[in-house]
C-alpha cells in the first residue's frame, strides 16, 4: 500500500486564469492506493457524503484509467468539494503520485500533471491544470498547454471558506466570452507582477498583481458577502485579495504578522451578512508527499 497527503491549492490567483496556482500549507487530502484487479473508491471525512465513489464519477478513477494502474483507493478528504481549494484535484494529485508509485510507472512529477487533470475533467468539464500543478509539484506554479513551471515561496496566506456551495462547473458558466483590450493589457500587467512577486517572495508584488477586472466580478456574484469580506481583508493588511479558484473561497496574501486580524475580519465580514465560514491561516507550502 502508498499513502499520499495532497494539498489544497488556490488557482488563478485573479489574474492569471486557468494558469496560475499556489500549493497551500493546509487542509489536505490523505489518499492510500493497493493494488487490485479493478478499480473500487471509498470516501470519508469532510464533505465525503458529496462525493461519489464510483470510478467513473470520481477523480482518481479518471486517473487510474489515465495509468493503467487499477487499485482500492480510500479517499481521507480534508478538503471540502466545490470550495476554490481544489478539492476533487487534491484527490487526483494524490492518486497520480500514489499509483505512479504503487505500479513503478517511473514518471516525473510534470508528468503526472496532465494525467491528474484528466480527473479534473471528469468534474468541471475541462482537463485545468491548474490546481492538480500545484498539489503534485508545490509551491507557485505556471501551468500552460506545454508544460509547467514552479516557483518555491513561502508567501502567508489567509483563506476564508464559506458555507456556501459554488461548483467549478457552475461557476466556468458565468466566465466571459471575450475581453476588451484595456482589460487584457491590464491583467497581463498584473499577472507579470504576481510572477514577479512570487520569484521574489514578496507578499506586496504578489498582492498588487492579484487584481483581476475580467473573471473575477462575475464569479464574486456568486459569493454573498464577497465585497465586504475583500474590503475587511484590506482593512487588517492583506496585500490582495480575490476568489480562490472558483470560489466560494476567498484568498488574500499578507504579511506573516497580519495573518490572525486578517481571519477574524474576514470571518466577522461574513458573520455580518449571515454567512459561517472558517478561515485557514496558512502559506504557500509543498506539494504532494508519500508518506
Ligand atoms: N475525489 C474527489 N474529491 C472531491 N470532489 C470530487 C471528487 N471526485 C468527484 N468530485 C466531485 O467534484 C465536485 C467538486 O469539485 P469542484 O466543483 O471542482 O470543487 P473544488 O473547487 O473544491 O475542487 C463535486 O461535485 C464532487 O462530488
Ligand atoms: N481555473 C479553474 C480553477 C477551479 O478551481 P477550484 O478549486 O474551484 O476547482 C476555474 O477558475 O474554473
Amino acid at each position: 500500500m502508498v499513502t499520499v497527503r495532497a494539498p489544497a491549492t488556490s488557482a488563478n490567483l485573479g489574474s492569471g486564469f486557468d494558469v496560475f496556482g499556489a500549493a497551500l500549507g493546509r487542509p489536505a487530502d490523505v489518499v492510500h492506493v493497493e493494488k487490485a484487479d479493478r478499480t473500487t473508491i471509498s470516501v470519508t471525512g469532510v464533505g465525503s457524503q458529496y462525493i461519489p465513489e464510483d470510478p467513473e464519477k470520481n477523480t482518481v478513477g479518471a486517473v487510474a484509467e489515465a495509468l493503467d494502474a487499477p487499485a482500492h483507493i480510500e479517499i481521507d478528504k480534508g478538503v471540502r468539494p466545490a470550495s476554490g481549494l481544489g478539492s476533487s484535484a487534491a484527490s487526483a494529485a494524490a492518486a497520480a503520485v500514489g499509483l505512479n508509485e504503487l505500479y513503478d510507472r517511473g514518471l516525473t512529477r510534470e508528468e503526472l500533471v496532465p494525467i491528474a487533470a484528466e480527473g479534473e475533467a471528469v468534474v468541471s468539464g475541462a482537463a485545468h491544470a491548474d490546481n492538480v500543478a500545484p498539489s503534485i509539484m508545490g509551491g507557485f506554479t505556471v501551468a500552460r498547454a506545454d508544460g509547467v513551471t514552479a516557483v518555491d515561496a513561502s508567501i502567508p496566506l489567509v483563506t476564508c471558506l464559506p458555507e456556501i456551495v459554488v461548483s467549478t462547473r457552475d461557476a466556468r458558466q458565468v466566465v466571459p466570452d471575450g475581453a476588451r483590450m484595456k482589460e487584457v493589457v491590464e491583467v497581463v500587467g498584473n499577472a507579470a507582477t504576481l510572477a514577479v512577486g512570487m520569484a521574489r517572495d514578496d507578499p506586496d508584488l504578489v498582492g498588487r498583481g492579484m487584481n483581476d477586472s475580467i473573471v473575477t466580478p462575475a464569479r464574486a456574484e456568486l459569493i454573498t458577502g464577497y465585497e465586504s469580506v475583500r474590503t475587511a481583508a484590506f482593512d487588517t493588511g492583506a496585500t490582495g485579495v480575490t476568489i480562490s479558484g472558483a470560489g466560494p473561497a476567498i484568498i488574500a496574501a499578507c504579511h506573516e504578522g497580519d495573518r490572525r486580524s486578517i481571519a477574524i475580519a474576514m470571518l466577522d465580514a461574513f458573520d455580518s451578512v449571515g454567512v459561517d465560514a472558517r478561515a485557514y491561516q496558512t502559506r504557500i507550502g509543498r506539494g504532494a508527499e508519500i508518506f
